[in-house]
């Protein structure tokens, strides 16, 4: 069905994350932002996939209450040697994981959940993403321009630490925060239209 005008909202987004607004907005899907809180401790010896599962349906489930539009959520790690690496607590944790994904391949796993007429629909999308070696002093470097603080993994594909990535296998947007081709097929299958405007 055709909606009724270019920015009134599609979905609603269970994310405080800027890049998934703006990933969503690229493709033509305008959002209500409903940001939640939830524990995202890790689950006693879960496996990656399921708990970046996890996280993105609770988050969907739990933004959802009160509104008719089906709601998208989504979490994203990084894992290197099955450790699943999130959001740094701070410089020293930061350049920490920056020297662990150095000179090496590692995997960035981003999960999306939407629930709507159809129901819960989700999908884990696993990324390969190769960084070569990094020098201390480019990681204090790297730290010092800010980016680093609210990326999974210590790093921003999208900014500075693009000159990191010497190879990625899979989608660059999941990287970024949103797996937008399985994404777009999760949105048709809850009916959003991707299309027609007016
Ligand atoms: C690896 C990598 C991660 N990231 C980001 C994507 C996610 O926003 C963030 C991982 O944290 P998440 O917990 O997945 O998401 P969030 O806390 O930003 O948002 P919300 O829980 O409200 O949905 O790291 C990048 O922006 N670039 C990168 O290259």
């Amino acid at each position: 069905m055709p909606h009724e005008s270019s920015d009134a909202p599609l979905i609603r987004l269970a994310s405080a994350s800027p890049r998934r607004r703006e990933l969503l907005a690229s493709i033509g899907v305008p959002v209500e932002v409903h940001p939640v809180d939830i524990d995202e401790t890790p689950r006693p010896g879960e496996a990656p996939e399921a708990y970046v599962l996890r996280l993105a349906e609770e988050k969907a489930q739990a933004s959802a209450a009160g509104t008719r539009l089906p709601t998208l959520g989504s979490d994203t790690a990084v894992v290197c040697d099955d450790a699943i690496l999130g959001k740094p607590r701070d410089r020293d944790h930061a350049a920490a994981m920056l020297r662990s994904l150095s000179g090496r391949t590692h995997r960035v796993l981003t999960a999306v959940a939407v629930v709507g007429p159809a129901g819960m629909l989700s999908v884990c999308v696993s990324t390969e993403v190769a960084l070569r070696e990094l020098e201390d002093d480019e990681i204090a470097a790297y730290w010092a321009t800010g980016e680093p603080a609210d990326k999974a993994g210590g790093y921003a594909i999208q900014g500075r630490a693009a000159i990191f990535v010497s190879r990625l296998e899979g989608s660059h947007s999941a990287v970024v925060g949103l797996p937008l081709f399985e994404t777009a097929e999760l949105l048709a299958r809850q009916d959003v239209p991707l299309w027609f405007e007016n």
